[in-house]
């Protein structure tokens, strides 16, 4: 099975984080935080990941520890319960529109984390977080993943649906790349003979 359960325990935030790369998008998050919530609720349901997610977070100083640690405990899980990443097919990608709005994402499960983010926001926050934590949060997962990551706005507005596309991208794009290659499951998909 590739599950996995990581326990983050820091002086700035407590965090539970389980995943099930081979579930069926069910989630159960709560981080204190609405739209963030509603936003890792989009990346289990059309990764297909089950992601079951507790953060409680310093949020009386502001949410930038609680988004970033929970960023880093999903990114540690999905690595854990990846392994060595025999069989899967490593590269995802997807173009997300979302009303006005499409976004592209390109991931390489690599064991090089990069971020390559190409967004930006006409406001400062959307319902209760502020919109400069987002690119963090996807820092963090793809750091802590071990993930080559390529997300940018192609066109939109609305700065809901801008954030929102982009995580149904990651997650679209993490559900190919996290699928088991029939044609070589037992393979380490790189030359290098380890990922
Ligand atoms: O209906 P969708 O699955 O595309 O999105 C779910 C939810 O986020 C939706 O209520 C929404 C529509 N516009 C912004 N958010």
């Amino acid at each position: 099975m590739r599950t996995a359960t990581i326990t983050r325990n820091t002086a700035e935030t407590r965090i539970a984080v389980s995943v099930n790369l081979d579930g069926t998008g069910i989630y159960d998050v709560q981080t204190g935080v609405g739209f963030f919530d509603h936003m890792l609720e989009q990346l289990s349901r059309h990764s297909l990941i089950d992601l079951h997610v507790r953060t409680e977070g310093d949020l009386h100083i502001d949410q930038h520890h609680t988004v970033e640690d929970t960023g880093i405990a999903i990114g540690e899980a999905v690595a854990k319960a990846l392994g060595e990443k025999r069989g899967i097919r490593r590269y995802g990608d997807a173009l997300s529109p979302m009303d006005e709005c499409l976004t592209r994402v390109a991931l390489d499960i690599s064991g090089r984390p990069w971020l390559v983010w190409k967004t930006a926001f006409s406001q400062g926050k959307i319902g209760d977080m502020d919109t400069e934590l987002f690119e963090h949060w996807f820092h963090s997962f793809a750091q802590a993943a071990g993930i080559t990551l390529h997300v940018e706005t192609l066109y939109g507005r609305n700065n809901h649906h801008i954030v929102e596309s982009a995580y149904k991208g990651l997650a679209r794009a993490l559900r190919t790349a996290l699928e088991i290659d029939a044609r070589k499951s037992d393979a380490i998909p790189s030359t290098k003979g380890v990922l």
